[in-house]
């Protein structure tokens, strides 16, 4: 896949880009449809960030339920998302020298009713595991009621992202923090984290 100009400088200079369209409408249509029959056929868990002596989630921190896609073979809705992420992790290393590795692919469901997940980064500058985070919004019907919001924290102010169908963003793990704004509808997105080269990752 092609990097554009813009992208490329805006990873640069502000640490982020958005594209539209990453999949196009019928293949991210088909990716929503996947990932809906994983989450309602029970595969996920909640992610919540163990607290304490009992190790309860604390769904107030981070209120999503998580599954690690593998790579499928044939043609699925998944596998060609999966593809999709690995040109992107190639363009990223030609056109902005990131030297990226190996990457994981995390479908995340968040239910609404305000689930959200609390200011973070992916990755701590020095320890280098998580390099580039990518991700791509599976959501239909969103609308700016159902919250949901990615806000990223810039040099400058933060910027906020919708999680609407086929807009994939990617942003440096070591960089940006990042929250995700309580949703108040079920809200759909598949995270690729990719590795330096010189790391096991996760
Ligand atoms: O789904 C999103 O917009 C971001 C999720 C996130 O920050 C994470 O899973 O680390
Ligand atoms: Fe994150």
């Amino acid at each position: 896949m092609e990097l554009r100009d813009e992208e490329i400088e805006a990873l640069g200079t502000q640490g982020f880009f958005t594209r539209e369209a990453f999949l196009g409408r019928e293949r991210a249509s088909a990716v929503h449809a996947a990932a809906l029959a994983r989450v309602e056929a029970g595969a996920l868990r909640p992610a919540g960030i163990r607290r304490g002596a009992d190790r309860t989630e604390d769904t107030s921190v981070r209120g999503d339920f998580i599954t690690w896609v593998t790579p499928e073979p044939g043609s699925t809705a998944l596998g060609s998302l999966w593809e999709a992420f690995e040109a992107l992790g190639q363009s990223l290393s030609a056109a902005a020298y990131l030297g990226l590795g190996r990457f994981d692919v995390q479908l995340a469901w968040y239910p609404g009713e305000g689930a959200r997940y609390v200011r973070h980064r992916d990755a701590f500058p020095g320890q280098s595991n998580r390099r580039v985070t990518a991700i791509f919004y599976a959501n239909p019907d969103w609308r700016p009621e159902h919250g949901g919001q990615l806000r990223l924290f810039l040099e400058e102010g933060t910027v906020e992202v919708a999680p609407t169908l086929d807009r994939l963003v990617v942003f440096l793990s070591e960089k940006l923090e990042h929250e995700v704004l309580p949703a108040h509808a079920p809200r759909l997105a598949l995270t690729a984290w990719y590795y330096g080269r010189d790391t096991v990752g996760r």
